[in-house]
């Protein structure tokens, strides 16, 4: 089941304010999706998850397919049991995960034959095969098979003709993923994906073709795939308001939090990335006035929290009181880099709680602006925030 209501639409840009309704909860959006690939947000506790207002997050079908296995899954009655988050869940189908591995795969029309990166067994994803995985994980969101069009193949751009080709396999794997999922009778929701590769005619028609097949929702894939910045801002700009405005649109692997902001402005309703996890991991933070490196030697004694205008658990405590609200019960600048440079565990949990709650306040900020119709006053004022400089 899937609902999804428009509640406001900037008239400055195609940014808009919706309420997507799911099996397992309402989702506001525009919203960014934290990346649970392996059934966990990387370091990250469910409850965490709840605190900083997290509403969905995603898992990914082929690694869950790998480990644990379709069969603990099952045994769960599917994949908010067995991680024990009781919000909606995206899932993607795979296909990313699977043409990732790069060498190890061959695809033909009916599917893609791989060995398993964990044990060596031959294995085969098919549409059919994708659906199966993910309506045994009960996933709110399931993403059809496609094939994710490559920007480039040893070092020589995509042309045209091998665009077009993978574009209409996606198409005619689309019809299959539905097909599957009705037979299936998966109470949840289909998402097609858009390809076309850089070539805004094949996006075209790629998304009249998915449309005609009406899904509930739609993504925009085969970008954040290498591409020149560039050129993913210059397909972000064509195709996400050119599906239809009572959908969702969901934007694949993006992005920097400018990359969320201008992909809004440009009609896009759900983002997904493991930037902020990933990033924080390796010490670089997200910043209302730009980005810290926590192992950098200048920050060794200094007291001050990542972000003197955060609340999160990490700058702010339990009472979530920021800095420069008087608030003093967080962790300081000089023991993360301690943490860092010690390689204590601790480190990463903190920045990756740190990352991922600017990322969702970020979007809480988008929709607040969203509802008092001061987007494009935002979208200046976060900017020009991000260009000072931490
Ligand atoms: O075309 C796609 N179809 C299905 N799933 C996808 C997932 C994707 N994820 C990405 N990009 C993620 C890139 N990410 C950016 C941050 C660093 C790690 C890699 N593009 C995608 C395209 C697709
Ligand atoms: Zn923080």
């Amino acid at each position: 089941m899937l609902q999804f209501d428009l509640l406001a639409t900037d008239p400055a840009s195609h940014a808009r304010r919706g309420r997507l309704t799911l099996n397992h909860g309402v989702v506001q959006t525009p919203i960014f999706m934290p990346v649970g690939t392996y059934g966990t947000v990387k370091g990250v506790m469910p409850q965490s998850l709840r605190d900083m207002g997290a509403q969905i997050i995603l898992g990914n079908t082929f690694h869950l397919w790998m480990r644990p296995g379709l069969d603990v899954v099952q045994s769960f009655g599917g994949l908010h049991a067995f991680e024990q988050w009781d919000k909606p869940i995206l899932t993607d189908s795979g296909g990313f995960q699977v043409w990732s591995l790069g060498a190890m795969r061959k695809i033909t029309e009916e599917g893609v034959y791989f060995q398993s990166p964990v044990n060596g067994d031959k294995l085969f994803m098919s549409p059919e095969v994708s659906m199966q995985i993910q309506t045994t994980l009960n996933s709110d969101i399931v993403m059809q098979l496609d094939e994710c069009t490559p920007y480039e193949t040893q070092g020589r751009l995509t042309t045209e003709a091998e665009a077009r080709k993978s574009m209409e396999m996606s198409r005619r794997w689309a019809l299959r993923s539905k097909a599957e999922f009705e037979r299936l009778g998966n109470p949840n929701a289909l998402f097609g994906i858009v390809q076309g590769g850089m070539f805004e005619h094949l996006r075209q028609e790629s998304l009249q073709a998915l449309v005609e097949m009406d899904f509930p929702g739609y993504a925009i894939g085969g970008v954040s795939v290498g591409e020149p910045k560039d050129e993913m801002l210059r397909i972000m700009a064509h195709t996400p308001h050119r599906l239809p405005a009572t959908k969702p649109r969901y934007l694949m692997g993006v992005g920097t939090p400018e990359d969320l902001v201008d992909g809004v402005a440009c009609g896009v309703d759900m983002f997904d990335c493991v930037m902020p996890t990933r990033n924080a991991r390796n010490g670089t933070l997200f910043t209302r006035y730009g980005d810290l490196k926590i192992r950098n030697a200048r920050h060794r004694a200094d007291h001050q929290p990542l972000d003197a205008t955060c609340t999160c658990h990490a700058c702010a405590g339990p009472q979530g009181i920021a800095w420069n609200d008087g608030g003093r019960g967080g962790f300081s600048r000089a023991y993360l880099h301690h943490l860092e440079r010690c390689g204590e565990m601790l480190g990463p949990m903190l920045t990756s709680i740190h990352n991922l709650h600017y990322y969702l306040n970020l979007m809480q900020g988008i929709r607040d602006a969203l509802d008092a119709g001061t987007f494009s006053q935002f979208h200046a004022q976060f900017k020009a925030d991000r260009a000072r400089g931490v």
